[in-house]
């Protein structure tokens, strides 16, 4: 039998080639002769007798009318989506302002609706040759009219040429009343069925792809925008829309210029990529941070993130308490660390330097010269200060428990070995900071699993048969002579150089004496904070002594001679007070200048005869204390009669010598300690 003929008609050759294919591909063109015709061929090549005609469009229709066979039919064809460039199309950002470009008026009406019915929900604005179109467009796309894509857009999404959809197929068959009807169109529905299935998992898949991602960044505690190319906000979670006091997600598809606040786009052109600032907006200071969203080379434009600087301090300080609450904290920093001396000063700063490097420091020194303080220092200076701080005295621990401390157990590796074992130092410095004080106390054994963890930076549990990797920096220190050590066997020296790799020295307390007055001063000043009592000051004989002690507790023995003080002194200090003299007898008592001070001002007032008078006063200060004339009243009864004038000479000197404190206004006068330690040479 005669296949029946179908001939299309179009413009241009391109629809006539797809729609080949589609009949090919649909298994159409089995059942039917199939020919092509372009408007322009029509004059010479005629369309056959009793074919049916196809019209790509509605609008040719007046052209093509002259051409038809008397018997002829002729339907318009009704056209859907290709899809070709399905992902393509997906990926266009949601809300972005589309050209749909195509020949004429109708078609990109056509495929506008198209698009629209599919869900594509661009901004979509109609485009064909000769129209108007807003400028700010980037991105077109077309149905195969990419010739008639303006110029000044940047990206063309060529969706390829619209097909003919199962309806029109439908209608050839019912014109032809064909007996094949139900197979081709159960081949054909199946063929659209697939179609659509794809498409609308795509666009699912995307859909929730993206509600997952705006699930995910509105749920992160950071305020996050993202920006495009062209400095277009392409996504704003809730949280930055709160802090930059925004209206709502409406901004999404603005330029940000337009709508983000201009301090905040200051920062954002002057901060470079992946910098993270602080800066502050409106009286607020913020953590800011941006950076480039790069995809197979290409820049698509950059991420912001920011935060109050003060919701981050917060977190920290949470965190700390965590920690601190652990007992994993370091507690000093380099503001803490006292001493004005050129050695001492050389020392911070190479500390500050090491504290940047992730290498392994030794610390050096004598007892109480401020190693562990040190150690803290530098890991609070380091970049894993906000990772555990992990101190460990190797003196202080019995070889027994030092192994398993150190490494951790498993479970059952010993008698007494807690259930579910335990984990080690190593493993809680993990990230952070391991401070391995009195290195030079580790035994043997100890000292060979300590090489192999330095070596290997990785632990296996005591008992246990798992290798465990540790990120750890390690400090250790000594007052040991080390070297020595290693030259008498007491000490691996594989394991010293390992340490040995920045070594700091610390000078004892009597190579820096200068540092003293200074040193005081900070104590006292933190004691009398902490007694709440007022603060002190020592005479030059005090500090004299305290330059000329040589220190063997170093800043530690300081600090309690200070600390002993504060409780038992109460506006000055003198040489008698401190106790290093008193017990170990250092200083000779001919030498103390407060002895030999008693002993000129005994003189001075026995050679003017107030010797007397002037006991008597220091007496009567230090039972009662007082006004003038309550005091007057006291020497009386003693049998001391002094006038007004006499009384107020005579307080004046013992002010001057120091023995008196005299008060302001009607607070009357006080013994001093050196006017106590007067009264006792007297007697
Ligand atoms: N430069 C300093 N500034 C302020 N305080 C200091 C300084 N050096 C040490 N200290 C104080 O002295 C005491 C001893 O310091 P630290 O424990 O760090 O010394 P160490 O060298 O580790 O001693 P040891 O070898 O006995 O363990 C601490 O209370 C510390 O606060």
């Amino acid at each position: 039998m005669e296949k029946k003929t179908v001939t299309f008609v179009a413009k241009m050759d391109e629809f006539l080639q797809s729609v080949v294919s589609q009949c090919h591909e649909l298994g159409i063109s089995q059942d039917f002769h199939i020919e092509g015709r372009r408007v322009d061929q029509l004059p010479y090549r005629p369309i056959a007798e009793g074919s049916l005609v196809v019209l790509s469009t509605k609008s040719i229709y007046e052209q093509v009318e002259p051409y038809l066979p008397q018997d002829s039919r002729a339907i318009v064809a009704k056209r859907m989506l290709p899809y070709h460039n399905l992902r393509e199309m997906l990926e266009i950002p949601r809300g972005v302002k589309v050209l749909l470009v195509s020949d004429t008026a109708e078609t990109v009406d056509e495929t506008m609706r198209l698009l629209i019915a599919s869900g594509m929900d661009f901004e979509l604005y109609p485009y064909y040759p000769g129209s108007d179109y807003p400028l700010d467009i980037d991105i077109a796309v077309t149905p195969g009219e990419a010739e008639h894509v303006p110029p000044t857009i940047r990206k063309v999404v060529d969706i390829g040429f619209r097909v003919i959809d199962l309806s029109t197929w439908l209608e050839i068959y019912a014109h032809f009343d064909n007996g094949n009807f139900q197979k081709v169109t159960a081949r054909t529905m199946q063929s659209l069925i697939y179609i659509t299935k794809q498409l609308n998992n795509e666009i699912l898949h995307a859909r929730l792809l993206q509600m997952y991602l705006e699930g995910i960044v509105n749920r992160i505690e950071d305020a996050v925008i993202a920006l495009d190319e062209q400095e277009v906000i392409r996504f704003i979670n809730q949280k930055a829309i709160d802090t930059l006091h925004l209206h709502g997600p409406g901004v999404q598809g603005e330029k940000a210029a337009v709508c983000l606040p201009e301090d905040f786009m200051e920062t954002v052109r002057d901060c470079d990529e992946n910098e993270e600032v602080l800066v502050d907006w409106a009286g607020r200071t913020y953590f800011f941070r941006k950076m480039h969203i790069v995809m197979e080379g290409r820049y698509l434009g950059s991420l912001l993130l920011f935060r109050k600087a003060a919701e981050i301090e917060k977190m920290e300080h949470d965190y700390r308490l965590r920690l601190y609450s652990k007992g994993l904290i370091a507690k000093y920093s380099f503001d803490e660390i006292y001493g004005k001396s050129q050695s001492f000063q050389q020392v911070i700063q190479i500390a500050k330097k090491i504290a940047r490097s992730n290498s392994t420091v030794l610390l050096l020194g004598e007892t109480g010269t401020g190693k562990e303080l040190l150690a803290q220092a530098i890991h609070n200076a380091s970049p894993r200060k906000r990772e555990p701080f992990v101190g460990v005295n190797f003196a202080a621990i019995s070889e027994s428990l030092l192994e398993s401390e150190l490494f951790g157990y498993e479970e059952g590796a010993f008698t007494g070995a807690r259930k579910g074992g335990h984990i080690g130092w190593f493993e809680l410095a993990h990230k952070g900071t391991i401070f391995l004080d009195e290195i030079g106390d580790a035994s043997g054994a100890i000292q060979n699993r300590l090489l192999r963890v330095l070596q290997e930076r990785q632990i296996m549990r005591v008992g246990g048969n798992k290798v465990i990797p540790i990120d750890i920096r390690v400090i250790a220190a000594t007052n040991q002579d080390l070297q020595q050590m290693v030259k008498e066997g007491r000490f691996r020296a594989d394991l010293y150089y390992r340490l040995n790799i920045l070594p700091i020295h610390l000078p004892p307390l009597r190579k820096r004496a200068e540092d003293i007055p200074w040193l005081v001063d900070a104590f006292i000043r933190r004691y009398c904070v902490d007694l709440r009592r007022p603060p002190f000051t020592l005479s030059r004989e005090a500090l004299n002594a305290m330059q000329a002690y040589d220190w063997p507790g170093n800043i530690r023995e300081l600090e309690n001679v200070v600390e002993y003080l504060a409780h038992v002194v109460e506006e000055e200090v003198y040489a008698y007070h401190l106790p290093f003299l008193q017990t170990a007898a250092v200083v000779p008592l001919e030498a103390d200048g407060l002895q030999y001070e008693c002993e000129e001002v005994y003189q001075a007032y026995e050679k003017r005869g107030f010797l007397l008078e002037m006991t008597a006063i220091l007496q009567e200060l230090s039972t009662a204390g007082g006004g003038r004339y309550a005091l007057q009243e006291q020497l009386r009864e003693r049998g001391i009669d002094l006038t007004t004038q006499q009384l107020r000479y005579r307080l004046k000197m013992l002010q001057q010598d120091e023995l008196i404190r005299v008060g302001k206004g009607r607070q009357g006068s006080s013994i001093s300690s050196k006017g106590e330690a007067f009264l006792a040479f007297c007697k």
